[in-house]
């Protein structure tokens, strides 16, 4: 259409451009995902585009506003932009969902690489560190998930700030995206401060539902935040994802070493590859004059990769920068990224091996991840 400053706009351009706009949940464009309904210019030059949202009370009807506004005042011509919104039918969510299931395996695929976050004892940092680690590993350019498998002690939704249930589209939910990482919580199913009280098979059930029915697409990377200790949970996921490999945390401090070992020989008596070893905690840094102490002593780290025979990748520091964040809903990682543990985090996600399970069952380390 040729505008009232005599320019005209290529309205195929603008289609394409504002259909490549990704949903910021599902990762595919809106052409693609039926949800671009009209678009046209008006003699001004201003793009009208109307946008169909999965749900009406869609979280991240905003980031789109601004994705489609960018998109389309790229295009030559459109002089502004104006955004509206209408919401998917159910007949269209429904074949929505059947699509997505169809085009993509909900399951995970062959290449995704699944880190079982584990520790003997709670407290000892293993969600704040599995939570630091996905950030890092997306700041990293990778396509990361992290499931909080926590059940009773979920931290992730506070870890992240988010506040907010998944988005459900007919039995497919869309995992939260925040900080670059794509998320799922019992915390988000869950009211505030609700405790869960679920038992063996229906915790077996969850578990299995956050894999199948949870639409994580490609994922590079699969981390999951296990329950401390050796209990059902940790069982149930290690025969849901025969592929993970642990990581296993625990604080220089003998006892938390020592119970961590028992976990990382249940891996061991599993045939579950390890990945490595991270100390946390492992020396406080003074505030005021960067000066390190061993609070809770030295060595726990090495001693438990040495029982298990397998890497100690890294030690992080106990820093208040790192405890703030998490009070905060800001990773580390994504917030003070110079902090002494923030440094110590993104290290470990350079250094993290890639572990596959041989055929035979055995540990077959291969490379670093990048
Ligand atoms: N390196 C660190 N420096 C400072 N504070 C830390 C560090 N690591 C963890 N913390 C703090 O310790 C507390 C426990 O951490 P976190 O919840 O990550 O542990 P956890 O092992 O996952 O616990 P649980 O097993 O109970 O879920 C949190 O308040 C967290 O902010």
């Amino acid at each position: 259409m040729l505008t009232r400053r005599g320019t005209t706009v290529d309205h195929a351009a603008l289609r394409e451009a504002v259909g490549a706009v990704e949903d910021p949940e599902i990762h595919r464009g809106l052409g693609e995902l039926g949800m671009l309904r009209d678009v046209t210019t008006d003699r001004r030059g201003t793009a009208h585009v109307a946008v169909a949202l999965t749900t009406p009370t869609c979280p991240l009807r905003e980031q789109l506003q601004a994705d489609v506004t960018a998109a389309a005042s790229a295009v030559p011509g459109v002089t502004g932009v104006e955004v509206s919104f209408t919401t998917l039918s159910d007949r269209e969510r429904l074949a929505l969902s059947q699509r997505l299931r169809e085009q993509q395996p909900v399951r995970l695929g062959a290449e995704t690489l699944v880190y079982a976050v584990a520790s003997g004892k709670g407290g000892v940092g293993k969600s704040s560190v599995a939570a630091n680690l996905a950030v890092a590993l997306a700041r990293d350019g990778k396509r990361v998930g992290l499931l909080d498998a926590d059940v009773w002690g979920y931290s992730v939704p506070q870890l992240f700030g988010v506040r907010r249930s998944p988005v459900a589209l007919k039995g497919l939910m869309l995992p939260v995206d925040a900080h670059g990482v794509r998320l799922m919580s019992v915390g988000f199913l869950v009211g505030d401060g609700e405790p869960v009280v679920w038992r063996g098979p229906m915790l077996h059930k969850a578990l299995e539902q956050f894999l199948t029915d949870v639409h994580w697409g490609e994922l590079d990377v699969l981390l999951v935040d296990l329950p401390p200790g050796t209990g059902d949970v940790t069982l149930s996921l290690l025969e849901l994802l025969p592929r993970a490999a642990l990581l296993a945390v625990t604080t220089p401090q003998v006892s938390a070493q020592t119970v961590a070992t028992r976990a990382g020989r249940m891996a061991a008596d599993l045939r579950m590859p390890l990945a490595g070893v991270v100390e946390n905690m492992s020396t406080l840094v003074c505030e005021c004059c960067g000066e390190r102490t061993a609070l809770f002593g030295s060595g726990g780290g090495q001693r438990l990769a040495d029982d298990l025979g397998t890497e100690l990748l890294a030690r992080i520091p106990l820093d208040a920068a790192l405890r703030h964040a998490g009070d905060t809903g800001v990773p580390v990682v994504a917030g003070a990224p110079e902090a002494p543990s923030a440094l110590a985090l993104s290290d470990l996600a350079a250094r993290l091996p890639v572990v596959r399970r041989s055929l035979s069952g055995l540990a077959l380390p291969l490379s670093v991840v990048r």
